[in-house]
């Protein structure tokens, strides 16, 4: 028989339209800076994991890439792995910030999840509810009620103030099976470094842009060399080498910035955040490249890593 003191542990992701505040809420709950936040939609591409770690209790996040509308390969490719996650999690969390109608957005969500894993445990969460009055957040839930139907539990929550992120918790905890940790305690993501360094720097080099360059951006780590001969005083020295790949020659101009001024400002800040990241020093060496419609060439997908 299962009590409330079994030990649960399992894997949960959450969905909704971009800029429902899915990534900060993901941080909310690891504690730490991993999946990537911004204010420009279409940020998250990869699938980034964090470990929530609670005495009764580990959930896995899967952060996956918003579902598209198939119209490039990388659409599709996109929209695959977002079936596989979605079938192969224990719950899925549909994030509807408190702040804004549920729309047909949110709808057309709701029936992708439910048609790709019609037996995948949804639960409702209103987000961003530090944003609204108690009123706003009490009418948001009962839309999202409505919306989800009695047997579908719904909650509120603020990362930003961290109001009833435990309480998620555990909700989500629940819906796990009894089972033992499957990531020691202290490890906080299984993503390889490589691809949250990539990350960070795409982070840096949209800050600021269009809407345009989300889709046609791609950061690929080339080279991660420690520098040798450094003595124990000094610490340890990573010297990393990126590719940012754009698709046009005018995108690469909006990236390098006059004089190379605005690469210099995404260097210096991904290298901040990476520092951060690994505890050591680094030089950030990138490099801007024109591959000519990566998204539609199976080729360069695949280097790409899609
Ligand atoms: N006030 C407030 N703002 C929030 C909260 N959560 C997220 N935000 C803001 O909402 C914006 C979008 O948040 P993200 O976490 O990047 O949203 P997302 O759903 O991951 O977005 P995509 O990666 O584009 O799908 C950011 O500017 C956040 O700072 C919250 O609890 N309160």
């Amino acid at each position: 028989m299962s009590t409330e003191t079994e030990f649960r542990s399992g894997f949960v992701c959450f969905v909704g339209r971009p800029n429902t505040g899915k990534s900060t809420l993901t941080n909310a709950l690891v504690g730490s800076k991993i999946a990537i936040t911004s204010s420009r939609p279409q940020t998250t591409r990869h699938t980034i994991r964090g470990i929530v770690h609670r005495p009764h209790a580990q959930l896995i996040l899967v952060d996956t890439p918003g579902l598209h509308r198939p119209r490039t390969l990388l659409g599709q490719r996109l929209n695959d792995l977002v079936r596989d996650t979605y079938s192969e999690v224990d719950a899925i969390g549909l994030c509807i910030p408190a702040d804004e109608k549920i729309g047909p957005g949110d709808r057309w969500i709701l029936e992708q999840v439910r048609q790709m894993a019609p037996k995948t445990k949804l639960i409702g969460i209103v987000t961003k509810i530090d944003k609204v009055s108690r009123e706003k957040v009490a009418e948001q839930l009962v839309a999202l009620s409505k919306l989800l139907g009695p047997e579908t539990d719904v909650i509120p929550v603020s990362a930003a103030s961290g109001e009833q992120v435990e309480m998620l918790v555990d909700l989500l905890a629940k819906s796990m099976d009894e089972g033992p940790a499957f990531y020691p305690d202290g490890e906080i993501t299984d993503e390889p470094e490589e691809t949250l360094m990539a990350e960070l720097i795409r982070e840096a080099a949209l800050e600021g842009l269009g809407d345009e360059l989300p889709h046609s951006l791609a950061v690929v780590i080339e080279e991660v060399i420690e520098r040798e001969g450094r003595t124990e005083k000094q610490g340890e020295m990573l010297d990393v080498h990126a590719l940012l790949y754009v698709e046009r020659p005018s995108q690469k101009g909006i990236v390098i910035g006059k004089g190379g001024a605005r690469l210099r400002e995404v260097g210096t800040k991904a290298r901040t955040q990476i520092e951060k990241l690994l505890g050591t020093r680094i030089f950030l060496e990138l490099h801007v490249k024109v591959a000519k419609d990566w998204q539609r060439d199976p080729k360069q997908l695949g280097r790409l890593g899609f």
